[in-house]
């Protein structure tokens, strides 16, 4: 079976932030990864993946304002100062959560936004970003979201868009955020995709669609796609990232049973 990780802002949701850290570790959980660290202190976040000895594998870039539904700037050519600015603070919580791999958002183009004024923005910000990183030995992911569904607008909504951009940053340490419900809904052949795109793939993660719940509610085959990511050596981390049909400790069937 491949290497497990709960993300804690969609699993364990019962409970305060803080407390998901124990009930991952109780649930058989070794990894967490989470949206964004910076509303809370790097050392409480570091107490409590020390005290249940868990690995931190993945955090996202600051995003510019979620709550008013911005999902990323990295492609907005008037944030590239903010844009940079969060590289800094994210880097900061890297170090502080020894979390070697962060992803980047691309963002929504606003319809008065030129399409290659977007693409190059997005082009500069991921060089920038990249080579912060490499300094620090850190990973810079890039993950395609669907745009059909969850975020429509969103400007990397598939893995050839992703690999363009990785071509385009021709950079030793930039890798695909492989998400199997995304790519389910944007692209499906998620075996043949994943082995197609395997060693530039850096972070896997998943949840079944429709509904994006738990594995065994949807259309996926999970048993097989983890047998094929065991098959083709994926040796990095793949993260439960969906939203329990009912509640958390009901849903992880999967991770008991081995999917
Ligand atoms: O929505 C997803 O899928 C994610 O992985 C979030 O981290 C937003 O990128
Ligand atoms: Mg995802």
């Amino acid at each position: 079976m491949p290497a497990f990780a709960a993300n804690l802002s969609m699993l364990f949701t019962e409970a305060d932030f803080m407390d998901r850290f124990r009930l991952a570790r109780e649930a058989g959980f070794s990894a967490v990864e989470y949206l964004f660290p910076y509303e809370w202190p790097e050392e409480d976040l570091r107490h409590e993946l020390d005290s249940n000895g868990l690995t931190q594998v993945l955090f996202n870039l600051p995003p510019g304002d979620w709550n008013a539904g911005e999902r990323g700037i990295a492609c907005l050519p008037d944030r590239v100062e903010e844009f940079r600015e969060g590289v800094e603070l994210a880097i900061r919580y890297a170090r502080a959560l020894d979390c070697r791999r962060v992803n980047c958002l691309a963002g929504i183009r606003p319809d008065s936004l030129e399409e290659s004024l977007a693409w190059q923005t997005l082009v500069d910000n991921v060089t920038h970003a990249a080579a912060r990183f490499e300094e620090e030995g850190m990973t810079l992911c890039l993950e395609a979201i669907n745009s059909r569904v969850d975020m429509p607008g969103f400007f990397l909504d598939t893995s050839a868009r992703v690999m363009q951009l990785i071509e385009a940053v021709d950079a030793d340490n930039v890798r695909l955020q492989y998400d199997l419900y995304h790519m389910q809904i944007m692209e499906g052949d998620l075996i043949r995709s994943v082995e197609c795109l395997l060693p530039w793939i850096g972070h896997i993660q998943f949840a079944d669609n429709p509904g994006r719940h738990e594995p065994g509610t949807g259309e996926i085959n999970f048993r097989n796609v983890f047998a094929a990511l065991d098959r083709l050596g994926y040796g990095g981390w793949v993260s439960a990232e969906y939203r329990p049909s009912h509640d958390t400790a009901a849903s992880l069937d999967w991770f008991r049973k081995g999917a």
